[in-house]
């Protein structure tokens, strides 16, 4: 199978300092893959590199099997790109500027006006493509841009933090085109800081921080990988501050801390299994009423990574 990208080993640095380190992933055909991590971590560098904008200082970019360095034309050809940044004249409507850019990228006329059709269907624009760019909201203008990067039919979209800066009601209306575009077959990269679109958007996931990718997988692998804590919550009944110390020396268990009148959290590895152990802890001490066992996220894991939280 041709894979929709590979790199390897991509390096950038500034005055000396590597800002991407060894970078290495790949997508498949037809996967959403997200590439997580805070401001800072690289990101739009390594898309720049990725792109063809920046010049590696080192390794190798591969799309859809062709070699970025010796045939760029040929391989940008198959990328869309949507910037950070807005890259549209707010004095035409969405229409006239998909019809510029297409004309820029040497669409003819003809093929033009269908694909003008079809993307504005495609980012959901269709009602408003005839007005100027100026009256849309944010996040109708960041998919104005995905419009202008899927004009030529690209086989893989790299969307480089789409949802920055615009208000939740965008934020939804970008992530179900994005859906849909994956939906419909895109291969695509998505970049973001925000945990839970990743989640929502990607099959697979790569965490960057540094400039390293720490990590690399479906979210279930990553957080399975990690072994993570989960929190486990006791409803009890009876003498509950001596049930919490009873629990704390059970193995496995982190730490045990009483959250509420009835209620000890526990951290824990492996807490489903933990639970005979649990109960048998507090036998003559107090009743367990309930149970609830909270299994790690993307987050913690991503915590238990980089040792930062990403809305740091
Ligand atoms: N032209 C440059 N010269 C020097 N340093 C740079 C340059 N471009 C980026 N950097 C540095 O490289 C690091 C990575 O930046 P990059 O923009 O790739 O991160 P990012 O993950 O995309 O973050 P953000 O979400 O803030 O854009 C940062 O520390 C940044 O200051």
């Amino acid at each position: 199978m041709t894979f929709a990208l590979t790199c390897e080993n991509l390096v950038k640095r500034y005055d000396g300092t590597a800002v991407v380190d060894h970078v290495g992933f790949h997508i498949d055909t037809g996967e959403a893959y997200g590439l997580l991590g805070p401001n800072g971590a690289g990101k739009t560098t390594t898309i720049s590199m990725l792109v063809g904008l920046l010049r590696p200082d080192e390794g190798s970019v591969h799309v859809g099997g062709i070699d970025l360095a010796s045939d760029p034309i040929a391989a940008k050809r198959l990328i869309g790109y949507v910037p950070q940044e807005i890259a549209l004249y707010p004095e035409l409507t969405a229409r006239e500027n998909l019809r510029y850019f297409g004309r820029l990228y040497g669409l003819g006329r003809r093929r033009l006006a269908v694909r003008i059709a079809e993307v504005l269907e495609a980012v959901g624009l269709t009602e408003r493509g005839d007005d100027k760019v100026q009256t849309y909201s944010g996040g109708m203008k960041r998919r104005a841009n995905i419009g202008v990067a899927l004009l030529h039919e690209p086989r893989l979209l790299i969307l480089d933090e789409p949802t920055v800066g615009v208000d939740p009601q965008s934020r939804v209306a970008i992530l179900d085109s994005v859906e849909g575009l994956v939906a419909d077959g895109m291969s695509m990269l998505y970049t973001s800081h925000y945990m839970e679109e990743v989640e929502r958007v990607c099959t697979r996931v790569g965490i960057i921080d540094k400039g390293r990718v720490v990590a690399d997988g479906t979210r279930r692998e990553l957080v399975a990988e990690l072994g993570g804590t989960d929190k486990v919550d006791l409803v009890l009944e009876g003498d509950v501050d001596t049930a919490a110390a009873k629990l704390r020396t059970v193995e496995g268990v982190t730490d045990a801390a009483v959250t509420g009148q009835n209620t000890v959290r526990l951290l824990a590895v492996g807490g489903r299994h933990l639970l005979p152990a649990l109960l048998a802890a507090v036998e003559g001490t107090a009743q367990v009423t309930g149970v609830e066992v909270i299994e790690p996220d993307l987050e913690a894991a991503f915590l238990h990574l980089t040792g930062s939280t990403l809305r740091d």
